[in-house]
């Protein structure tokens, strides 16, 4: 035996009632018997509501409503029934008709609408599609009985809701279905009193004939078509990677149901549970895909949580008081309040101290929760045992559900971890002792953040999703996204990271997407789809996104973004960046990024503010971490320096070797900050307070190597004319080290609380003396480095390098994250 039911998607049409007519031949085929139940044509039961409803306020125009009712039933039949059988159909159905417009002009004429009378309009919409649907089968040959299920299905006298009588509806069905192998077609969501008055079985009612039909006559299977792919890991509409539920237990479905996941509607399908017959959720539409099973038991997963639902809009109730603590009763009157209230209550948290206890409701109702509340805890609240009746508003629930989750540990440290990394704050917890449910109140602002953030940490098997914006599309930002690209099928395979740009901007344009902006056209994009830059807008928009696991990227060297940075890392969002302007103004800002990012728990990564790729301050940073101390610091840090003295020769023009340092990307955007030593104490700063020292910036003492007028040029180009100029200066300064045997060499140390930075001629004995290209050098002494210092040595600038620097930082985030 096989019960099949098909929804008011699947019965909406001509042409998806065509498909179910298929369905149900391509069924027969195995020679079982079968029972198919029907819902009524989409959006039919909603028209007969709101017919009841005119008709009882004396609005005549209801009757244009019936016709538009009548015309959609016939022309199914003009489309599937031959012409010459036709017209005993259009009677037949005209009759139904008949019957309905009588009950309405009987409910015109009282202007009364009872509940017996709304379940007897609301039956048409499941008689009307059943009796066409036979009509459309038989005409194709196939022996088809049309069957009411008021004569079989018993129900009390609840209208709207009614309550099944078992006994006898499972002997009623029996009997029918043993009198004949026809097909049987039955009508959804209707049954009848003993005195076969119409009721209708509430919500989910279709579903719930089936599970009954199912039950009564022990089927093999019920299978329940609908217009989705079966059950889903989450909503598709919210969560874009969400995907097909194989196969899922009765009480994952029912937890997951009631947190709004609505493809079925699970206590409707209790009489088939309690059989243990499993329930098919298949697409009508797409009737190979294997659906959702729903069964007592699910098979081995890959996941050990099986979806993930939310309710999108819900009010927190907060009870609070020190009178509660150890006083019996409390719970008990406050629940009984709202029992009697008939108000529903979504989820339930008490902490143990038994100071307060919250709930969730709908918040439709929290104004009137609050009153009745008020009213009922009068005396408490005089004797100032129970504070006043908080109300939350603006609230959202999610809840994580899964058979997996029992006796399993860690899991509810990752979904905690995971909001905490994301800067959800949790505003409530609840776990119910099933073990199949961890629910999480947070602000509804962040739903769309925290459901796909949980989505991409517990189905691991997708690459989690970085989201970048970048400041920057100069020579470093430009680099980067290039290696970005072709990077990213590594990262997606290799560390399961989707490395995603969603904005980014110059100083012209800008332009954000939070599907994201193909790395393979971004210039183009940037240029049509682009939109003056505004550097507040943008940082407004990355925070409306609200997007899981986004990181800043600024690789600029403005100084008017930094005051972006506290904002962004206060919001979540992590920032990496080449720029060093952040770390070397005053040592309070420095410290207060530092601050901001630990408190947030993101990350401020800036491992190429000192020797662009080379890993210096993560070097730094361990020492410090493992408790080492600094004792003194030497270096060579700027690449521009370097590469300048290891090419300037007699017979070459200084300005020229400046310039090809320039093209080669070793300088700053402004050249005047390598040479006149900004560059350089900027990073003897920063390394100096990475290793612990309070430094501010006029601690360090440049000896500049620049005659005053180059230092003086007012623009880019009248450097480069002083430089020409004062070229005599520069061989000279070459020339004296040369007699000397010694090489040029800008070295920055810092020892006792003091950097300093200068010209330094070394000899052959000096380690700086063979250092080559735009090489950087950093020598560190520290207590556990002291008879022999770390040393650190390789090409400290360059576009490649320093790109690669922000990219590692960028995918470091990104395994944190993870
Ligand atoms: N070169 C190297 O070896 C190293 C460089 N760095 C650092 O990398 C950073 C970038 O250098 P580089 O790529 O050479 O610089 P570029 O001058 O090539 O690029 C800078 C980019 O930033 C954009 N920009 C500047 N100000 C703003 C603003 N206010 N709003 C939006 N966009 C802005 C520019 O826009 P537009 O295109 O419109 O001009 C440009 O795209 C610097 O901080 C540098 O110190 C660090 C280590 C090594
Ligand atoms: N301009 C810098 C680049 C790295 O910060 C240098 O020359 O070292
Ligand atoms: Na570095």
């Amino acid at each position: 035996m096989q019960v099949l039911k098909f929804g008011g998607t699947s019965v909406g049409s001509v042409d998806s009632i065509k498909q179910v007519i298929q369905i149900i031949e391509n069924h027969r085929q195995n020679g079982d018997q079968i029972a198919v139940v029907f819902s009524a044509m989409g959006g039919i039961t909603n028209q007969l509501i709101e017919i009841g409803r005119m008709a009882t306020t004396g609005e005549t125009d209801y009757m244009e409503l019936v016709r538009r009712i009548e015309d959609r039933h016939f022309n199914v039949i003009k489309a599937l029934i031959p012409i010459k059988e036709q017209s005993k159909v259009f009677a037949h159905v005209r009759g139904i008709i008949n019957e309905l417009e009588d009950l309405l002009r009987g409910v015109s004429l009282i202007r009364e609408l009872s509940l017996r009378t709304h379940d007897l309009i609301t039956s048409f919409g499941e008689r009307l599609s059943t009796t066409i649907i036979t009509e459309c089968v038989k005409s194709r040959g196939i022996p088809a009985q049309f069957c009411d299920a008021r004569k079989i299905i018993k129900t009390d006298a609840q209208f709207g809701q009614a309550e099944v009588n078992y006994t006898l509806t499972n002997q009623l069905v029996q009997e029918h279905f043993a009198k004949t192998s026809d097909l049987q077609l039955v009508t959804g969501f209707i049954g009848s009193t003993e005195k076969n008055e119409t009721t209708t079985l509430g919500r989910g009612g279709s579903d719930y004939t089936a599970s009954i039909l199912g039950a009564a006559l022990n089927a093999e299977v019920i299978d329940i078509w609908t217009d989705v792919d079966g059950m889903m890991t989450a909503d598709p509409r919210k969560v874009p990677n969400a995907f097909n539920i194989p196969t899922i237990t009765y009480a994952e479905a029912m937890e997951l149901s009631h947190f709004g996941a609505k493809v079925i509607y699970p206590p409707s399908l209790q009489p088939a549970f309690a059989r243990n017959i499993p329930v098919r959720v298949l697409n009508t539409f797409n009737p190979t895909h294997a659906g959702t099973v729903v069964s007592r038991t699910a098979e081995r997963r890959q996941y050990t949580i099986t979806g993930i639902s939310s309710i999108d809009d819900i009010a927190l109730v907060n009870v609070q008081g020190s009178g509660m603590i150890g006083v019996a009763g409390v719970s008990a009157k406050l629940f009984g309040v709202l029992a009697a209230h008939k108000i529903s209550v979504i989820l339930i948290s008490q902490a143990s101290s038994e100071h307060s206890i919250c709930f969730a409701i709908d918040p439709r109702g929290a104004e009137n929760v609050k009153n009745i509340l008020d009213e009922e805890f009068a005396t408490e609240i005089a004797h100032g045992h129970i504070d006043s009746i908080a109300i939350e508003r603006d609230l959202s629930v999610i809840a994580t559900v899964g058979e997996g989750m029992k006796k399993s540990s860690g899991i509810a440290g990752k979904l905690f971890s995971v909001l905490g990394k994301n800067g959800v704050n949790i505003v409530a917890v609840a776990q119910g002792s099933s073990e199949i449910n961890i629910s999480v109140v947070i602000n509804k602002n962040n739903l769309s953040k925290a459901l796909n953030s949980l989505h991409n940490i517990f189905f691991q098997s997708e690459a989690r999703v970085l989201n970048l914006y970048l400041v920057g599309t100069g020579l470093i930002g430009k680099t980067l996204l290039q290696q970005i690209y072709n990077q990213s099928e590594y990262l997606r395979s290799e560390k399961l990271l989707k490395v995603c740009v969603v904005g980014m901007t110059n100083t012209k344009k800008m332009v954000l997407d939070p599907k994201g902006i193909s790395l393979d056209g971004w210039r183009e994009r940037l240029l049509t789809d682009g939109v003056t830059t505004s550097l507040p807008a943008f940082v407004e928009k990355i925070k409306d996104y609200n997007l899981p696991n986004s990181v800043f990227i600024d690789c600029t060297s403005d100084k008017d973004i930094v005051q972006f940075y506290e904002s962004l890392l206060d919001a979540n969002i992590s920032v990496v960046t080449p720029n060093k302007v952040a770390n070397s103004g005053p040592y309070s800002e420095y410290r207060r990024l530092q601050r901001t990012a630990l408190n947030r728990g993101v990350k401020f990564l800036y491992e190429t503010n000192v020797g662009a790729g080379l890993p210096i301050i993560n070097t730094v940073q361990g020492l410090m971490t493992a408790g080492d101390r600094f004792l003194k610091i030497e270096a060579i840090l700027s690449g521009t320096l370097s590469f300048i003295f290891n090419t300037f020769r007699p017979g070459i023009s200084f300005a020229d070797v400046v310039r090809e340092a320039k093209e080669k990307g070793y300088t700053e955007p402004d050249p005047r900050d390598d040479l006149s030593g900004l560059d350089v104490a900027r990073k003897i700063l920063i390394l100096a307070r990475e290793a612990g020292f309070a430094l501010e910036p006029e601690d360090v003492t440049i000896e500049t190597l620049l005659p005053e007028s180059c230092l003086a040029a007012p623009t880019i180009p009248a450097f480069f004319e002083e430089l020409e100029r004062n070229n005599n200066y520069f061989e000279n300064l070459l020339a004296e080290a040369e007699t000397k045997g010694e090489k040029l060499r800008f070295v920055a140390s810092f020892e006792n609380n003091k950097a300093t930075i200068g010209l330094r001629p070394v000899n052959t004995e000096h380690p700086f003396y063979q250092l080559t290209g735009a090489d950087n050098i950093v020598s560190f002494t520290t207590e556990r480095y002291k008879d022999r210092p770390l040393v650190i040595k390789g090409p400290g600038a360059g576009a490649e390098v320093t790109a690669s620097g922000v990219f590692a930082d960028v995918v470091s985030i990104g395994s944190y994250l993870a």
